[in-house]
């Protein structure tokens, strides 16, 4: 008899009749044969409305208490839930997260689930019950209650069907799908049919809110399929599978987090070992930074800058302050008004030109860029928050994702093509884990690589987007694209990879970009290697970069360029120095590597 998870989002218990809708959903599946555990979100904003109490309470809530008090609002929907199964005639179970054994780690507000005990979930569906499940908590060696941070219930949702081997796992909520950008931001959003984890998971941790992102790292690890649909229609809705709904379109769909704010170190010493203590000190305040740029100027001093949520801010400053005076900075500037505009795409890192598009947009649509990162699978900008809606615009149009890619499949025809690999093994393995312990796909060294630097680059648009189409034009592949803030004069710089064959004919449009723009100087270097290591929850395990950092600082070797994504963490460093990084690298992430 196959297994159905479904979940239902605050929206969609939201009132009395869309808990009977939700209730109603359940039973249908049931009679249609399947096994049915429901899980169920607080009602409507009530974790708003929790979190707002608390704060009327005090500024500083301990957070043991807060999580008792959020777990409440999961509480009150999944009795409700099961009152109304009942009410209609099915039989129906309610549960807590300890009581369907959600065993976490004691990160209070963010924990991590480490085991999931499935026999009383297994018993109450054998004796005909619907299982309505706690979203978002869980309990702690000490049976604290937890709770996995927000929008945590999608990650309930999926990794219930991970150990139960759910035969489906379906995602209500208040939209019919996941969307080219947010819908609610841009009406002209096209529904997509089919979204690949990776390109998910970017876009969750890129403000696509419509999924957890950790939701989606458990449906990755496990092959859990996952459709995202609506609780008010029984249209399909999207799947989130490993395949992608075109092989060809460099940009399958575009985010953003509009509140962000942007944090600049100044004058570090640009010696081994610095951004290692910055980023050590922000991580165990468990706050993943992105967008993280360094500048080194010409006295031996750097600017480190990158974003974090607007919600970190305070956290963040506090954790930086406390080790501000060790690491020899010279200051600490912030800007909590600005967004971040991103595009994602899994076949874009076999394309060129896809950077210099999206600039292009952004320029003729007259927004300045202040900060740049690019990694495999994404481009992100920094832009003021009141261009913001104006930047995402012009994303979206310029990258066509209001159409439907030519070569578009559906899901059937995706399911239909599937050869019949052997995952089995590979589940096994990554059950015995933690679950949501880190995983590493692979830590490789790719050598032969040169970083061009152009300083005094002015802080206006059209820049970004000039410079790429030039070296576009030149027929010149760019791997990392990293654009600074500088905080003393008002210019930026801009930093570039190619590969070392690659780097005479780079200086040469560098310069001439340079002289063009009127920029303060061009600087080029080959010897240089980038350090790659791949895996599962790169950006949530705040971890991963600290401790890439540690293993270069042992060695005394200095971090020219760094980039994070979900899926990868790439270091450019010395190549002199890259084989016996990569070696000391491999030795600590040992026990994370598949
Ligand atoms: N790319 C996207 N596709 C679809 N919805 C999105 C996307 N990005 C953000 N959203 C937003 O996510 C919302 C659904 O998430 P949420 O409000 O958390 O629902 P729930 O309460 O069901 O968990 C939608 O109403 C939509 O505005
Ligand atoms: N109630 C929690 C958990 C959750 O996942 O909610 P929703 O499914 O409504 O996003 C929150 O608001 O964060």
């Amino acid at each position: 008899m196959s297994l159905i998870v479904q979940k239902f989002g605050g929206t969609s218990v939201a009132d009395v009749e869309k808990i009977q809708s939700a209730a109603r959903k359940a039973i249908r599946a049931q009679r249609a044969g399947h096994r049915v555990v429901m899980v169920v979100s607080a009602m409507g904003k009530n974790t708003d409305t929790l979190l707002d109490l608390a704060s009327q309470i005090g500024d500083d809530p301990p957070a043991r208490e807060m999580d008792m008090l959020l777990s409440t609002g999961e509480q009150v929907s999944v009795a409700l839930v099961a009152m109304a199964i009942h009410s209609m005639d099915a039989k129906a179970v309610s549960l807590t997260g300890g009581q369907i054994g959600m065993k976490t780690d004691n990160s209070f507000s963010k924990a991590r689930i480490e085991s999931i005990s499935t026999e009383r979930i297994e018993r109450l569906l054998d004796d005909g019950n619907i299982v309505v499940a706690a979203g978002f908590q869980g309990v702690d060696d000490e049976l604290n209650i937890t709770t996995l941070g927000r929008g945590g219930s999608d990650t309930t949702a999926v990794a219930l069907a991970a150990v139960l081997g759910a035969d489906a796992c379906e995602i209500y909520t208040d939209v019919d799908g996941v969307y080219t950008t947010d819908p609610r931001k841009l009406p002209e959003a096209r529904r997509v049919e089919v979204v690949s984890y990776d390109e998910m998971l970017e876009l969750a941790s890129l403000g696509a809110g419509v999924m957890h992102s950790r939701s989606i790292e458990f449906a990755k690890k496990f092959g859990v399929p996952i459709h995202v649909r609506s609780s008010f229609s029984d249209t399909e809705g999207t799947m989130i599978v490993a395949e992608s709904e075109s092989t060809t379109q460099p940009v399958s769909g575009a985010a953003m987090t509009a509140e962000e704010a942007r944090i600049t170190v100044l004058g570090v010493p640009d010696v081994p070992g610095k951004s290692q203590q910055l980023f050590a000190a922000i991580a165990a305040c468990k706050v993943a930074i992105d967008m993280v740029v360094q500048n080194v100027g010409q006295s031996g001093k750097a600017d480190i800058s990158f974003t974090v949520p607007r919600g970190e801010l305070k956290t963040t400053l506090a954790a930086i302050d406390s080790v501000k005076v060790d690491l020899g900075a010279s200051g600490v500037t912030h800007d909590d008004k600005v967004s971040k505009v991103s595009v994602v795409g899994s076949n874009m890192a076999a394309q060129t030109g896809v950077a210099s598009q999206m600039f292009r947009a952004l320029a003729d649509a007259g927004v300045n860029i202040q900060m740049i990162t690019t990694s495999e699978i994404k481009i992100s900008a920094l832009v003021s928050k009141q261009q913001s809606a104006k930047a995402l615009q012009a994303v979206h149009a310029a990258f066509g994702l209001h159409q439907r890619p030519a070569d578009a499949k559906s899901w059937s025809q995706i399911k239909a093509e599937r050869g019949k690999a052997d995952v089995q093994t590979l589940v096994d393995r990554l059950r015995a884990d933690a679950l949501e312990a880190l995983t590493l796909t692979g830590i490789s060294m790719t050598d032969n690589q040169a970083r061009v630097t152009l300083h005094g680059v002015p802080d206006k648009p059209g820049i970004a987007a000039d410079m790429f189409e030039m070296i576009g034009k030149a027929e010149i592949f760019v791997d990392m694209i990293v654009q600074g803030y500088d905080g003393e004069d008002g210019s930026t710089s801009v930093s570039f990879t190619v590969r070392e064959s690659d780097l005479a004919a780079s200086l040469k449009v560098a310069q001439a970009i340079a002289k063009k723009h009127g920029m303060r100087d061009v600087q080029g270097a080959g010897g240089i290697a980038k350090i790659t290591v791949s895996g599962i929850g790169l950006r949530s395990h705040t971890s991963v970069a600290t401790l890439l950092f540690e293993c270069l600082a042992a060695d005394q070797t200095n971090v020219e360029m760094i980039n994070t994504s979900e899926l990868q963490v790439n270091a450019v460093i010395d190549a002199a120095k890259a084989n016996q990084a990569t070696e000391r690298i491999k030795k600590a992430f040992a026990d994370s590597l598949l």
